[in-house]
């Protein structure tokens, strides 16, 4: 067989020296192709290799009318449409490990560079001043490095810092206080990573959770002088309020790789003395992108001729009667884990999923990958799939048990996910009703029948007088309107669930003024 490979991105020799050396491989290196002449070069394509630079979107893949693997040579892969990709059957694969050092080495020369003004220095002396009272800087030992996301690059950076005799104070919803003592660091909430932290270095993918982390909101909870750096992705800072609180003196200086908007050839950001920026190299070592192009090119080819991909990003292929049997599931499970995420209040440690009625008999390992990739989503974002769901939850150290029942509480079929927490479990059931299509139908012990679609508010309170009218009012108060509602209890007047759908999704403020009423324990709210 022969195949056509696009690389529409710089990529290293190494790599492709890789392609070089299988037969049937036909490669064409393109990196300055506008998006226009790469839509018309990519009917032909079979396997499209880039980096962060080419704008792999829905429009480029729906026209790719050969195309079967997208190749990233890198992690983040926000410039690929994986939805439109996973639609039409591509595949696509990173490189994920390969950079990890160099961003890490990238981010250690950020945080120097920051503490001690050299950028700012040498474009002083560049600009013929020889000015040794402005740049003063100040010493990295026993200050605090608030490190937000303590994944690949996080870590690394962790282990450097504390080479630099600083104190880490981390923040990632997978660290546990077992590996942080592991790891020597402190750990705390976010908050108090941005309250406590004399620098702050972002290490998360830009996810919808993670967008604008660092906002005028965050800005005002940090230590006047803090000093910032992102290595990680645009957008996860507010560029705006970054630039307000660099004015008004409560952020002393900022080093930036990445940004909002890429390439850009102004951003206001510049031109204050106290930031200073690199554009995107992160990852621009030789030896990094020698790794991630090898690494790339290396899973594409085995994908290719027929071999077991490493790093896959998106979805597997299962077996026509298999998958015809459990795909009604897949979405059931992923939104029970994603209905659980979300009520979780601690690191999760372990998730028991139950099978029973017609579920027992059924090959239930990609319902629990799809379950698990539901649970894992909120917090690592749109690249975790059936595939790559239960490595990355083992990764996190989570243990995961499938248990095949015949309880079934009268349903055909029975679908319950328990998670594990230090101080507590929780779980939420669903089934397929026939006909009807999914139900949530239990949460911890209580029973409910909700469609796991849309708003959904779950409110654990107290069973006395009045607590429906107070909620009622005060979601009307923000003119959210409910579509259904139920309640159910353990006892008389002890605990008990409400469980709503709304017509809107609600925002942090009018959640927290939920959470004020002294009846209710716990306010959550889900989009589904
Ligand atoms: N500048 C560059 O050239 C360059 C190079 C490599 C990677 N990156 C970027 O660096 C980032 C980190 O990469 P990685 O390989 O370490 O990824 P990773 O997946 O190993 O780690 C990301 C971590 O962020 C955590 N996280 C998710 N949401 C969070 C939140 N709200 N608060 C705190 N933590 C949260 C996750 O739990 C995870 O542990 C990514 O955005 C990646 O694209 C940039
Ligand atoms: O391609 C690059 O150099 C950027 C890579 C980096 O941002 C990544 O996510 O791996």
């Amino acid at each position: 067989m022969a195949f056509n490979v696009l690389i529409s991105d710089p990529l290293s020799e190494e790599g492709i020296q890789v392609l070089n050396q299988q037969d049937g491989i036909h490669y064409e290196l393109a990196t300055d192709l506008t998006p226009e002449a790469l839509l018309k070069k990519i009917s032909k394509v079979d396997a499209l290799l880039v980096r962060s630079q080419t704008q792999v979107t829905r429009k480029l893949i729906e026209a790719a009318e050969n195309l079967k693997i997208i190749g990233r040579a890198g992690v983040g892969v926000d410039n690929i449409d994986l939805n439109a990709a996973t639609e039409r059957g591509i595949i696509v694969v990173n490189a994920p490990n390969g950079n990890t050092n160099s961003a890490a080495e990238h981010t250690m020369a950020m945080l120097m560079a920051l503490s001690r003004k050299i950028p700012q220095a040498y474009y002083s002396l560049k600009h013929q001043q020889w000015d040794r009272k402005k740049y003063v800087g100040v010493e990295l030992k026993n200050k605090t490095l608030g490190i937000i996301g303590l994944g690949r690059i996080g870590a690394e950076v962790a282990y450097r810092a504390k080479g630099q005799r600083m104190n880490i104070m981390a923040y990632d919803p997978f660290l546990t206080k077992e590996k942080a003592d592991h790891l020597g660091i402190g750990y705390g909430t976010v908050q108090d990573v941005l309250k406590e932290a004399d620098f702050i270095t972002l290490h998360t993918p830009l996810l919808k959770e993670t967008k604008h982390l660092l906002n005028e909101e965050a800005f005002e909870q940090m230590k006047p002088g803090v000093q910032i750096i992102n290595c990680a992705r645009g957008g996860i800072i507010d560029e705006a309020a970054l630039y307000e609180a660099i004015v008004s003196g409560k952020v002393a200086g900022a080093a930036l790789d990445v940004f909002e908007e890429e390439p850009f050839h102004d951003n206001k950001l510049l031109e204050l003395s106290e930031v200073f920026a690199t554009p995107h190299l992160g990852a621009s070592t030789v030896e990094a992108q020698e790794n991630v192009a090898v690494d790339v090119c290396q899973d594409v080819i085995r994908f290719l001729t027929g071999g077991i991909v490493q790093n896959p990003v998106n979805l597997p292929s299962v077996p026509k009667e298999v998958l015809n049997q459990i795909e009604p599931y897949f979405n059931l499970a992923e939104n029970l884990g994603t209905f659980l995420i979300h009520l979780a209040r601690e690191v999760i440690e372990e998730v028991n999923i139950y099978y029973s009625g017609e579920l027992a008999g059924v090959e239930t390992a990609p319902i629990t990958r799809n379950t698990i990739k539901g649970l894992l989503t909120r917090h690592l974002g749109e690249h975790v799939n059936d595939v790559n769901a239960l490595y990355l939850a083992e990764k996190r150290g989570i243990r995961i048990h499938e248990n095949k029942t015949s309880t079934t509480k009268g349903f055909t079929n029975l679908l319950t996910v328990e998670i594990v927490t230090k101080s507590e479990k929780r779980r939420v059931a669903g089934t397929l009703l026939n006909g009807l299509g999914p139900r949530i139908v239990m949460v911890d012990d209580y029973s409910v029948d909700v469609t796991p679609k849309g708003h959904i508010l779950i409110i654990h309170h107290r069973d006395i007088p009045g607590v429906i009218g107070k909620m009622g009012s005060l979601l009307a108060q923000y003119n959210i309107n409910i579509a259904t509602m139920q309640v159910d209890r353990a006892d008389v007047g002890g605990d008990a669930v409400m469980m709503l759908t709304v017509d809107k999704h609600l925002e942090t403020k009018e959640l927290e003024a939920l959470k004020q009423l002294d009846e209710i324990y716990q306010a959550t709210a889900i989009d589904l």
